[in-house]
C-alpha cells in the first residue's frame, strides 16, 4: 500500500482507535503488523491502543481489531462501540435498532442510542456469554495474588487488591501462568467501591495499560457478581481511569455492556 489513506480517530471512555475504511478489502488487505505499530505510535504516529479495519464479509461489517504491537485479539469492547458509531455516523447503518457487526469472536448485537447531537449517544454491546475458568495467580514483581480466569473471547485474569496503587505502575506485563494463557492474558487489578460498584486497572494484551477495557470490565462484572452471589439483569458500575461502564449479566448469563462513543478526528495518512 502506497499512497494517503482516510483514517479516523475515535474513543469509548478513552480507550483509543485508529479506524481503517477499506469496505471491500482493496485498501490494506491482510494488514500488516508493522503498520499497526506505526499508526499506534503515540510520538512517530498518530497514537492508539489498537486500530479497527473496517470491511465487508459476507455480507456483514466485519471488525478488523488489532492491538498497538500489532498482534490480533478475539474481540475489543470499547472498539466495537466506536466501530458501530462510526457505521452510524456515515449513514452506513442506522440508530435505535441492532447492528450485527462480525468479529474473530463471533457476531455481535450493537445497539446505537442517538446522541444528543449524534455524537455521544450511549451504545450497547450483547458480549455473549463470558466463561468463569477457575482460579489462577498474577504477580507484579514481588506481589503476588490470585486471580480469576475468565474468557470474554479473549482471555482475562481479574485479581481483587486492596487498592488499585499496588499493581505499581503497569509498565509490564504482569507474571501470570503460560500453560494457562498461551497467548497471553489481559490482567485487570479490582477494588470494591459499593453494592454492585467497582473500580479497576487493566494491562492489556498487546496494548499495554489502558484507561479502558470493555471485554475487560465484563470480565471484572462477572468475577464480581459470581463472588456476590448477585442474581441476574443487576447494573454493576466499574469505574476505570478513562470513565464508567454500565455492565449487567442477564437471565441466559449474556452481558450487556452500556457506554460512550466518541469520534474525534478524520483525516489522511500514508504511514
Ligand atoms: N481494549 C479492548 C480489549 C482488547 C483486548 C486485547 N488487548 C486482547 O485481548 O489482546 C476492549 O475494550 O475490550
Amino acid at each position: 500500500m502506497t499512497g494517503s489513506y482516510p483514517f479516523l480517530k475515535g474513543h469509548g471512555t478513552r480507550n483509543d482507535f485508529v479506524l481503517l475504511p477499506d469496505h471491500d478489502g482493496s485498501v490494506h488487505g491482510d494488514l500488516a503488523a508493522e503498520r499497526v505499530r506505526a499508526l499506534c505510535d503515540r510520538r512517530g504516529g498518530i497514537g492508539a491502543d489498537g486500530v479497527l479495519r473496517v470491511v465487508r464479509r459476507d455480507d456483514r461489517w466485519f471488525m478488523d481489531y488489532r492491538n498497538a504491537d500489532g498482534s490480533v485479539a478475539e474481540m475489543c469492547g470499547n472498539g466495537i462501540r466506536v466501530f458501530a458509531r462510526h457505521l452510524v455516523d456515515e449513514g452506513l447503518e442506522q440508530t435505535g435498532h441492532p447492528l450485527l457487526i462480525d468479529t474473530r469472536d463471533g457476531v455481535k448485537n450493537v445497539t446505537v442510542d442517538a446522541g444528543a447531537d449524534g455524537r455521544d449517544g450511549r451504545v450497547t454491546v450483547d458480549m455473549g456469554v463470558p466463561r468463569l475458568l477457575g482460579a489462577t495467580r498474577v504477580a507484579v514483581g514481588e506481589r503476588r495474588w490470585d486471580a480469576v480466569h475468565v474468557d470474554v473471547g479473549n482471555p482475562h485474569a481479574v485479581a481483587f487488591v486492596d487498592d488499585l496503587a499496588d499493581a505499581g505502575p503497569l509498565r509490564e506485563a504482569p507474571d501470570h501462568d503460560p500453560e494457562r494463557y498461551p497467548d497471553g492474558v489481559n490482567v485487570e487489578f479490582v477494588v470494591r467501591r459499593g453494592e454492585h460498584h467497582v473500580a479497576m486497572r487493566v494491562h492489556e494484551r498487546g496494548s499495554g495499560e489502558t484507561q479502558a477495557c470493555g471485554t475487560g470490565a465484563c470480565a471484572v462484572m462477572v468475577a464480581a457478581a459470581e463472588a456476590d452471589g448477585a442474581g441476574p439483569d443487576v447494573d454493576y458500575r466499574v469505574d476505570q481511569p478513562g470513565g464508567p461502564l454500565t455492565i449487567r449479566r442477564t437471565e441466559g448469563g449474556r452481558v450487556l455492556m452500556t457506554g460512550p462513543a466518541v469520534i474525534v478526528a478524520r483525516g489522511t495518512t500514508d504511514l
